[in-house]
C-alpha cells in the first residue's frame, strides 16, 4: 500500500464543478474563467452557476436573487446567541456554532441545494453581527432590495455602500465560491458520504477553513503587512521570518505552482480601495511582500494565493482581521454545497487506510506489575 501524504495528488471524484491549472495559474468554474466571471458577472449568477450547471437567464437571475433576499433573516435566538459571545470568540466559531444551530430548525429531509441556498443567504447576516457586535454596535436588518454583496456591507456599516465597496466585495465572494478539492470541501465531503446532513457538512468545512493553513492565511497575511509597518522595513522581516524557519502567510499552494490567478485579480481591487480609504502604505508593504517573497521562494514554486491580497480588500471594506475567514466561508458554503449535491449522486462512503506502524502481539501487563 502506498502512503500519500496529505493525500497529494489524490483523486477523490470527478467533477464538473471547477478546474485549476496549477501550472499556468488558471482557475474555471463551469468551464467560465474566473477572470471573465469576475469581469462581468457576479456573486449571485456565479452561486447559480455552480449550484445548477448553466448561467441563468434574466427571469431565473431575478427569481433567483429574490429567493436569496427572502432568506436572509436570521432566528431571533440564533442573533441573541452571536449578540452574546461575539465581542470575545473566535469568529469562526461563532459562525461555525450559528450554522449547527441553523440545523436545528431545518429537517433532514429535503433537497441539498434548497438548504444551501438558505444557509448562503444567511451566512452574511451572522458575519455582520458577528462584525458589529465586536465594535459594540447595534444590528443592522437586511435589506431584501440589495444584492447580496451590497446588502452584506449595508449589514455592516448600516448605510449604503459606494459602488467600488460594492463591487470589489461583489467580486471577492464571486473568487471564493469554489475551489475544487481543498481541504474543507473535503472535509464537507467525508461528512455527507456517511449520508449525514448538510448542516452538518458545512459545519466541518468551517471547521476546516479556519486554520491558518487554508482560510484563516487571509488574517494572518494581513497582520503581518500591519506587523511591517513600513515598506523599508520588508526586506528584513521577510528574511528574518524565513530564516527562523516562519513561512509567509498568503504565500504557497498544493496545486499552483504560479502566482494564483484570485490574487492577480484581487490585487487590483487591494489597490484602489487603499488607495481611495488612505490604506496607499500598507498596500505597498503588501506589493514589497509579494516582490520579495517571490525573489526568494518563486523558483521552489511559492507564490502568492488567494488570501495575500484579499485580506488587505476585506480590511480596507471595514472588516477586522480575526472576522475575514467568516467572509471567506460565506463565499465557499456555495462550493461545499455543490461537491456535496454532486458526489451524493454516486455516494461512496470516503474511508482510506493507515499503514500501521507499531508493535503486534504485545502481552498486556497488569497494572499493579507495570
Ligand atoms: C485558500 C487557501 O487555502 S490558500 C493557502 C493558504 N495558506 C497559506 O498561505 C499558509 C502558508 N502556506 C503554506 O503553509 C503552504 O504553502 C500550504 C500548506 C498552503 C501548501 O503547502 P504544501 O503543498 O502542503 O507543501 P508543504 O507544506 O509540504 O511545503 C513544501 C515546502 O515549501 C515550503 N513552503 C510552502 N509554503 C511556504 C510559505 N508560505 N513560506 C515559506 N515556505 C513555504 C515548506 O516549508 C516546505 O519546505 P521544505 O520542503 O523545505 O520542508
Ligand atoms: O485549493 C486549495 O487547496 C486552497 C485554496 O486555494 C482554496 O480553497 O481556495
Amino acid at each position: 500500500m502506498e502512503l500519500k501524504k496529505g493525500l497529494e495528488d489524490v483523486a477523490i471524484k470527478e467533477t464538473s464543478i471547477t478546474f485549476i491549472d496549477g501550472e499556468l495559474g488558471r482557475l474555471y468554474y463551469r468551464g467560465y474563467s474566473v477572470y471573465d466571471l469576475a469581469s462581468f458577472s457576479n456573486f449571485e449568477e456565479v452561486a447559480y452557476l455552480i449550484w445548477y450547471g448553466k448561467l441563468p437567464t434574466r427571469k431565473e437571475l431575478e427569481d433567483f436573487r429574490k429567493l436569496m433576499a427572502e432568506e436572509r433573516k436570521v432566528p431571533d435566538h440564533i442573533s441573541s446567541f452571536v449578540r452574546q459571545v461575539s465581542r470575545n470568540a473566535n469568529p469562526m466559531d461563532v459562525l461555525r456554532t450559528a450554522v449547527s444551530m441553523m440545523g436545528l430548525e431545518d429537517s433532514r429531509d429535503g433537497d441539498t441545494i434548497q438548504k444551501a441556498i438558505k444557509i448562503t443567504s444567511k451566512m452574511p447576516t451572522i458575519v455582520a453581527q458577528i462584525q458589529r457586535t465586536r465594535r459594540g454596535q447595534d444590528l443592522v436588518e437586511p435589506d431584501p432590495n440589495l444584492s447580496h454583496a451590497e446588502n452584506f456591507l449595508f449589514m455592516l456599516h448600516g448605510e449604503k455602500p459606494s459602488s467600488t465597496d460594492v463591487r470589489s466585495m461583489d467580486v471577492s465572494l464571486t473568487l471564493h465560491v469554489d475551489h475544487e478539492m481543498n481541504a474543507s470541501t473535503f472535509a464537507c465531503l467525508v461528512v455527507a458520504s456517511t449520508l449525514s446532513d448538510i448542516y452538518s457538512s458545512v459545519v466541518a468545512g468551517i471547521s476546516a477553513l479556519k486554520g491558518p493553513l487554508h482560510g484563516g492565511a487571509n488574517s494572518e497575511a494581513l497582520k503581518q503587512f500591519l506587523e511591517i509597518g513600513s515598506p523599508d522595513n520588508v526586506e528584513k522581516y521577510v528574511l528574518s521570518r524565513l530564516s527562523s524557519g516562519q513561512r509567509l502567510m498568503g504565500f504557497g499552494h498544493r496545486v499552483y505552482k504560479t502566482m494564483d490567478p484570485r490574487a492577480k485579480i484581487l490585487r487590483e481591487y487591494a489597490k484602489q480601495l487603499s488607495t481611495e480609504k488612505g490604506l496607499g502604505e500598507l498596500f505597498e508593504i503588501a506589493q514589497r511582500v509579494e516582490e520579495i517573497g517571490i525573489k526568494i521562494l518563486g523558483n521552489r514554486g511559492i507564490y502568492p494565493n488567494v488570501d495575500f491580497y484579499s485580506g488587505l480588500v476585506f480590511y480596507a471594506l471595514g472588516f477586522d482581521p480575526d472576522v475575514f475567514p467568516t467572509i471567506f466561508a460565506s463565499a465557499r458554503v456555495v462550493g461545499w454545497t455543490a461537491h456535496v449535491d454532486e458526489y451524493l449522486k454516486d455516494n461512496k462512503l470516503i474511508r482510506p487506510k493507515a499503514i500501521y506502524v507499531g508493535d503486534l502481539g504485545r502481552r498486556y501487563v497488569p497494572i499493579d506489575e507495570r
